[in-house]
């Protein structure tokens, strides 16, 4: 297949020499092709179709503050140097909204003075810039050093990073744009009775001539992925949106798009297949590894975030319970806790003194109990404390959980030993 691996150089040439005409190979792998134009992406240099020249781009990894301009008349620009840490958010769509989100129930409040701003800041991180860019960008201003951290859906880090060993991800699961990149193909005609991908592998109909025609935005990662499951004639064209429609309108056979209620798949008359699925994806918390390596207050914003983030998604779906319980002692009533219901809490529960005056004498007849509880057990954890002795019990939504240390970051920490 046309698509051409990364089109990044290394070693140590400099300057304009850096600047080389690649002819990439009219099929370099399998029998898989790209459509034919305008499907493929040339000026971004990362791929390109068949046999078509285009220029190739020093790979800032190797000259951190040196690139070359592919998409313009090609000469060098120079990367400012910044004391500044710069942080990418998504620009447009839903995962705008819910980074922003995410942002401010961490208390991280992105000031933007206007919509069309592309620059803001962060009211508690003194020293980042945000920067908001599309996915794409995002992934890769990380590659090239442009920007130090950033927030994009997996599936555009997959897509777009390839394999990058100098993205870093910092929290893989921050609990908004969940959804799944699978295959889709017609409920009906040839398709009708195909459920599988390795039936629909196997069809003799994709020959050379007529191969399978698949529509996607998810180039790199579905050569791989059809490449891996023996799919030997393929023919990969893309679209930026409603992929859904392309079967229908006879332009390709199946697509490879996201899917996530399922709804846009079924309302078109496509369905998911067994084994399809090419990954699941979410919102993560992504890093270039050089500059979390080479500047030490990178790395201290790093762990703020991710301890802010921990915290508030830790906490999300947690209640706090607060009983008051007569004993005898505080170990007494932590036994009834321990021993009577299925709700310990964190480490434990915290147990303490309630003081009353009775006829001018402290005295202590009850003891107040707190525990932690998710959201689906709550009314079952009231229950049993009502029937372990507890009363008065008070219910609040938790808003942090901060842990001694957060086991994402002493995994980030290996990583950037390794
Ligand atoms: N249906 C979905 N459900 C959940 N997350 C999704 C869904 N579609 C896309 N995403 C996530 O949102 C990211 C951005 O998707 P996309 O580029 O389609 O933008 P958008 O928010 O849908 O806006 P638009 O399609 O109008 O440009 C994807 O990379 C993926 O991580
Ligand atoms: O399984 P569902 O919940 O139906 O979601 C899946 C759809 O969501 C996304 O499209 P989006 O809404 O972003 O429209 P687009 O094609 O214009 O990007 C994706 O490309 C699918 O088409
Ligand atoms: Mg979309």
């Amino acid at each position: 297949m046309a698509v051409a691996p990364p089109m990044t150089m290394q070693g140590g040439a400099t300057g304009l020499q850096q600047q080389q005409q690649a002819v990439l190979p009219r099929s370099s792998y399998l029998g898989l092709q790209l459509a034919s134009q305008p499907c493929v992406k040339v000026g971004c240099g990362r791929r390109s179709s068949a046999g078509l020249r285009c220029q190739v781009s020093p790979s800032s990894t190797t000259l951190p503050h040196f690139n070359v301009d592919i998409s313009g008349a090609g000469k060098p620009i120079r990367s400012v140097e910044r004391s500044t840490i710069r942080l990418a958010l998504p620009s447009k769509g839903r995962m705008a909204e819910d980074t922003l989100g995410l942002m401010k129930d961490c208390q991280l409040s992105v000031r933007k003075l206007n919509p069309r701003q592309y620059i803001a800041d962060i009211s508690e991180l003194k020293n980042v810039e945000v920067w908001f860019q599309r996915a794409s960008d995002v992934v890769r201003k990380l590659k090239t050093g442009d920007v130090d951290m950033g927030i994009v859906g997996y599936d555009m880090l997959r897509e777009y990073g390839e394999d990058d060993e100098d993205l870093i991800i910092i929290h893989d699961a921050l609990g908004f744009g969940q959804c799944h990149l699978a295959i889709g193909i017609p409920t009906y005609g040839i398709f009708e009775n195909i459920n599988s991908l390795s039936e629909l592998a196997a069809m003799p109909l994709w020959t050379e001539d007529r191969p399978l025609r698949v529509v996607t935005g998810y180039t790199y990662l579905g050569t791989k992925f059809l490449e891996e499951h023996g799919f030997k004639h393929v023919q990969l064209s893309t679209a930026d949106g409603a992929l859904e429609a392309a079967p229908a309108m006879g332009t390709a056979d199946a697509i490879l798009d996201l899917v996530s209620s399922g709804t846009t798949l079924r309302e078109n008359n496509l369905k998911e297949i067994s084994g399809g699925a090419v990954l699941s994806s979410q919102g993560v918390f992504v890093a270039n590894k050089k500059a979390l390596l080479e500047r030490k207050e990178m790395l201290d914003v790093a762990h703020e975030m991710l301890e802010r983030f921990e915290a508030h998604l830790t906490a999300q779906g947690q209640f706090t319970v607060v009983a008051n319980m007569r004993g005898d002692s505080a170990e007494e009533v932590a036994d009834r806790i321990l021993n009577d219901t299925s709700y310990p809490g964190l480490q434990g529960p915290t147990v303490s003194p309630v003081y009353t005056n009775k006829d001018g004498k402290t005295e202590v007849d009850y003891y107040a109990i707190i525990i932690c509880v998710p959201k689906p057990q709550l009314y079952q954890a009231v229950r049993q404390l009502r029937k372990a002795g507890g009363s008065g019990v008070l219910v609040s939504p938790l808003t942090y959980i901060f842990d001694e240390e957060t086991p994402r970051y002493r995994q980030l920490l290996a990583a950037l030993e390794a």
